[in-house]
């Protein structure tokens, strides 16, 4: 069976060489011609691990090619899977305009059957309103389904999420096309649960709400710790050990980041705003969100007596590690506040960029972490590349003139860094209790 793709994003592409180490015939459909240029050729145009050796491995097979030629790419595929952007529009809902311009060429191009796969976070009842659009666009009618399958892969890990999934949801009225769906995904290692469309889009949404809600929950009780000298990463290996509770998703830090949670989370509660239900908890989640990087800033501003004039170090801009995405990175915020408090900064990532427009005199980018630190008063510790982990702190605290770390993630061993003579600060911890 042939497989179109229909945006070549993170979701399109892990999506697209999934479908194509399962033995499917598969095309990468964007409009972005220099992205298709790029895909062509074996580069991905972001970084993301295991994917563009996979990448080359098809190419050479000729199992997958990539295309912006939407008419024929329609025509040539039975199956068709939606995974372009849905940002968030200016009222906090998912804008949907690129779903609905995807949707409006399938029912233009299409001659025959076709299986409409979305992939894509969309806010419930979008699997109608898709239907509703291909239907208008059809010059006459043909016949085709739309299933909803949403996505739960992790930037930084989307091979191994993509290829081992928790589950598969597929949201479908119709028994022929869930099997058909059901079929395609046969080879993957996970459980599939087959719902209404209707629910299968709510389940995306109330997931990545979840997941942000354990952090924020973490991240407001770390205040509370840091007050009290009882360290949170502690308190998050007691509470996980709890089955019902689980280990993962405690991590206390500078706040979630990346182009899903802050979005996805505004779009649901524009849901329920819409609905006249209040989402309180899911208010508050978001607000922890947006005041905990700032929390922590005030505190290491007290211990370095202030940040005007001071130059700091900026480790780690990547909303996470293993990404080169900045999209909402709590690190971006972190140098807003210290431009505005009139600081240097020296900013370092292992792969992610600054844009060229946001550089200056007093914001540079370097490609060594020995450079970034030189005569800097202070590092700060934005996202846990294990490069950073495993560095010899010894060495570099040489080449600064203020030895004060303050660790956005609590990735380094406080009571250590403290004895090669670092001022150590982590998140929900007291900064006297390892002194
Ligand atoms: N990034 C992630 O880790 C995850 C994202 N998602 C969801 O998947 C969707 C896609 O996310 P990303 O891959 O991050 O998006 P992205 O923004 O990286 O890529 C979207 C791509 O769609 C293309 N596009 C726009 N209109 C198109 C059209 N009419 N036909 C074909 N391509 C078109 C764009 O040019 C772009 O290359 C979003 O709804 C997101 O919420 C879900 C799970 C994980
Ligand atoms: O819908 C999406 O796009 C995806 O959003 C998240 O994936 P992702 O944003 O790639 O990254 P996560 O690993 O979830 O991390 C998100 C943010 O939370 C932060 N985080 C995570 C875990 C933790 O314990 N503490 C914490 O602060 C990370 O630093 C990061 O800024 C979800 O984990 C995926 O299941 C989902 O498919």
């Amino acid at each position: 069976m042939n497989i179109l793709i229909m945006g070549m994003g993170y979701v399109g592409v892990a999506t697209a060489l999934l479908l194509t180490e399962l033995g499917w015939q598969v095309t990468g459909l964007d409009p972005n011609k220099s992205r298709i240029r790029t895909l062509s050729h074996g580069v991905l145009p972001f970084y993301e691990p295991g994917l563009d050796e996979m990448l080359r491995t098809h190419l050479a097979s000729r199992r997958i090619t990539f295309t912006s030629e939407i008419g024929q790419a329609i025509d040539d595929n039975e199956v068709i899977f939606l995974c372009v952007g849905t940002p968030s529009g200016s009222d906090g809902s998912a804008d949907l305009q690129f779903i609905k311009e995807a949707a409006e060429s399938i029912g233009k191009h299409m001659q025959g059957y076709r299986l409409i796969v979305i992939k894509s976070t969309v806010p419930v009842g979008t699997n109608e309103q898709v239907v509703q659009w291909i239907n208008q666009a059809q010059p006459s009618a043909i016949p085709f389904d739309v299933v909803s399958n949403p996505e739960f892969l992790r930037e930084g890990s989307a091979l191994q999420d993509a290829l081992e999934p928790d589950r598969i949801i597929i949201g479908s009225d119709n028994d022929q096309a869930t099997e058909l769906l059901r079929s395609l995904y046969k080879h993957v290692n996970g459980p599939v649960v087959v719902t209404k469309p209707k629910t299968a889009e709510l389940i995306k949404y109330a997931a990545n709400a979840f997941l942000a809600s354990k952090i924020s929950y973490m991240n407001e009780l770390a205040r509370l710790c840091t007050k009290m000298g009882v360290n949170i990463a502690d308190v998050a290996v007691g509470i996980g050990m709890d089955h019902r509770i689980g280990p993962h998703f405690l991590r206390a830090g500078i706040g979630y980041g990346g182009s899903c949670f802050p979005k996805d989370i505004h779009a649901l509660l524009f849901t329920a705003r819409e609905h006249d239900v209040d989402l309180t908890i899911l208010e508050k989640v978001v607000q922890v969100n947006q005041t905990q990087a700032l929390y922590y800033m005030n505190i290491w501003e007290q211990l370095l007596g202030s940040f005007n004039g001071k130059t700091i170090a900026v480790l780690g801009i990547s909303f996470k590690p293993d990404t080169d995405d900045i999209r909402e990175a709590p690190a971006i915020g972190i140098i807003s506040k210290l431009l505005e408090n009139s600081a240097v900064i020296r900013v370092h990532d292992p792969i992610a960029k600054l844009p060229k427009s946001m550089l200056s005199k007093h914001l540079k980018q370097f490609d060594s972490v020995e450079k970034t630190v030189q005569n800097c008063d202070a590092v700060i510790l934005c996202s846990e590349w294990k490069q950073y982990m495993t560095m010899d702190w010894e060495q570099l605290k040489r080449r600064l003139k203020q030895p004060y770390l303050f660790d956005g993630r609590n990735m380094l061993d406080g009571a250590q860094m403290t004895a090669q003579g670092y001022h150590y600060s982590g998140i929900g911890m007291s900064w006297t209790e390892i002194k």
